[in-house]
C-alpha cells in the first residue's frame, strides 16, 4: 500500500448494516475505517439511529432494499469498493418459511456476488455462521475445534443448509473475474452465538427472568459448552478482513475464518448468567430441573402446535427441536486462523464485553427497545 494508496477513500457497502451485527460493523467502519469515504448501509428495514451517522465525516447512504431483489443489490453495489455482506434471515424458530430463509440467504448471496461481478467490485466478505459446521443433527459435540478440525456437516434445518449453501457460493466465487478483469476476492467469517448490545435473545430472557420473579430455571446440563462471541469483536474482524482483502488476497482469497475472542467456554445458560446475574436474575439448579426426555417432548409439541396452529396465529416458541439440540450440544472453537492471516486480535476484552452487555441489558430490559 503506497502513500497513494492511503490517500485513496474507499466506498463500503455493509447489506443489513441495520441488524443487530450489522450496526456494530457500521459504526465500526466509521470509527476504525481511516480509507472510508463512503459507507453504504443496505437493509430491508432502516434505522432511525442512522440518521445522526449522516452528520458526520463519511458520507453515509442509507438504501433502504432486498437482497432478493437483484437489481436493488445492483445498483446499491454499483461503484463500491469492498461489500460486507451481512444480512440475512436468522430464523431457527419457525416464522419464516424455509423457501423465505433460502431465497434471502442463498439467493440474496448469489444475487450479491453476481452484483460484484457485473459492477466489478472486487473484494467481499461474507458473514456465514459456525452453524456452517454445527453442530450437526447427530449431536457429536465440536471441542475447542478450528478450521480445519474434521467434522461431520449434517444438516436438515433449512437455516444451516442456507448459511452453508450460501458461504459456498461465496468461496466458490473467489478468483472470478470482475467487470474490468481483476478478480474477486473473498472470504467468509463464521461467527458462534454472538452476543453483545442490540441481542435480542438476550433482553427476551431477562425480560422473561424478571416476570418469573427473577428466576431462570436451568434446562441443559452445565458441562455442555456453548461457543460465543462479542458482537464489537465479530465487527471488528469484518472490519479488518475487509481492509486485508486487498493487500493479502493470495492468503485470504476463499478462505474461512471462525470468529472469537477471550470470552469463556461455558454453558448457553450460565454464559447469559454472566450478565443477567449482574441485573438481578438467579439461575435455579446445578442441574437441569426436568429430564432431557422431558424437554424432547415439550420441544416436539411445540413444534406440532406451530404447525397445527400455522393457519390461524403464528405461534414461535423459543424452544423446539432445533434449537434443543443445538443447546444441548458442544460447540466451541480455538483456532489463531484470524490472527494469523490477517492480525486480528480481539479490540474488546473480557471484562469489557461483559461490561458493555450488563449495561445493554439493564437498559433494554426497563425499556420498550
Ligand atoms: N446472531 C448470531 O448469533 C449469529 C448471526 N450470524 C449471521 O450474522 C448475520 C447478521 O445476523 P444478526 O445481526 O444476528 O441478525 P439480524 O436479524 O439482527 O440482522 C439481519 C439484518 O438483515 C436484514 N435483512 C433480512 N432480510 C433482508 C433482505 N431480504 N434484504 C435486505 N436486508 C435483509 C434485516 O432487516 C436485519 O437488519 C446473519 O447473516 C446471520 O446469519 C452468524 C452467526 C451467529
Ligand atoms: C432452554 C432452551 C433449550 C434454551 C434455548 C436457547 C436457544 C434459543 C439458543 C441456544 C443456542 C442458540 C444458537 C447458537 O448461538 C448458534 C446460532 C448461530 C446463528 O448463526 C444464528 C443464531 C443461532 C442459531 C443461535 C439461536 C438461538 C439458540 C438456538
Amino acid at each position: 500500500m503506497a502513500d497513494s494508496a492511503q490517500a485513496q477513500k474507499l466506498v463500503y457497502l455493509v447489506t443489513g448494516g441495520c441488524g443487530f451485527l450489522g450496526e456494530h460493523v457500521v459504526r465500526m467502519l466509521l470509527q476504525r475505517e481511516p480509507r472510508l469515504g463512503e459507507l453504504r448501509v443496505f437493509d430491508r428495514h432502516l434505522g432511525p439511529w442512522l440518521e445522526e451517522l449522516k452528520t458526520g465525516p463519511v458520507r453515509v447512504t442509507a438504501i433502504q432494499g432486498d437482497v432478493t431483489e437483484a437489481h436493488e443489490v445492483a445498483a446499491a453495489v454499483a461503484g463500491a469498493h469492498v461489500v460486507i455482506h451481512t444480512a440475512g434471515l436468522v430464523d431457527v424458530f419457525g416464522r419464516a418459511s424455509p423457501e423465505t430463509i433460502h431465497e434471502v440467504n442463498v439467493q440474496g448471496t448469489r444475487n450479491v456476488i453476481e452484483a460484484c461481478v457485473q459492477t466489478g467490485t472486487q473484494f467481499l466478505v461474507y458473514t456465514s455462521s459456525m452453524e456452517v459446521v454445527g453442530p450437526n443433527t447427530k449431536g457429536h459435540p465440536f471441542y475447542r475445534g478450528n478450521e480445519d478440525t474434521l467434522y461431520e456437516a449434517v444438516h436438515r434445518h433449512p437455516y444451516p443448509c442456507s448459511k452453508a449453501l450460501a458461504e459456498r457460493l461465496v468461496l466458490e466465487a473467489n478468483g472470478r473475474e470482475v467487470h474490468g478483469g481483476l478478480p474477486l476476492v473473498t472470504c467468509a467469517l463464521r461467527p458462534t452465538g454472538i452476543y453483545g448490545e442490540g441481542h435480542q435473545i438476550m433482553r427476551d430472557f431477562y425480560r422473561q427472568g424478571l416476570r418469573l420473579g427473577g428466576w431462570l430455571f436451568r434446562a441443559i446440563p452445565a458441562s455442555v459448552e456453548h461457543g460465543r462471541v462479542y458482537v464489537g469483536n465479530v465487527a471488528w474482524m469484518h472490519v479488518l478482513a475487509a481492509r486485508e482483502l486487498e493487500r493479502r488476497a493470495a492468503l485470504m482469497g476463499g478462505q474461512v475464518y471462525f470468529c472469537y475472542d477471550g470470552s469463556p467456554y461455558k454453558s448457553y445458560e450460565d454464559f447469559n448468567m454472566e450478565f443477567l446475574g449482574p441485573c438481578g436474575l438467579q439461575l435455579v439448579g446445578a442441574r437441569p430441573l426436568l429430564p432431557y426426555w422431558v424437554l424432547v417432548f415439550l420441544a416436539a409439541l411445540n413444534a406440532l402446535l406451530q404447525w397445527l396452529l400455522r393457519p390461524l396465529v403464528l405461534y414461535v416458541p423459543l424452544l423446539n427441536p432445533y434449537t434443543l439440540a443445538v443447546a444441548s450440544t458442544t460447540f466451541t472453537v480455538s483456532t489463531d486462523k484470524a490472527q494469523r492471516h490477517f492480525g486480528y486480535e480481539p479490540l474488546f476484552s473480557w471484562e469489557d464485553s461483559r461490561t458493555r452487555t450488563i449495561l445493554w441489558v439493564q437498559a433494554a430490559g426497563s425499556s420498550a427497545q
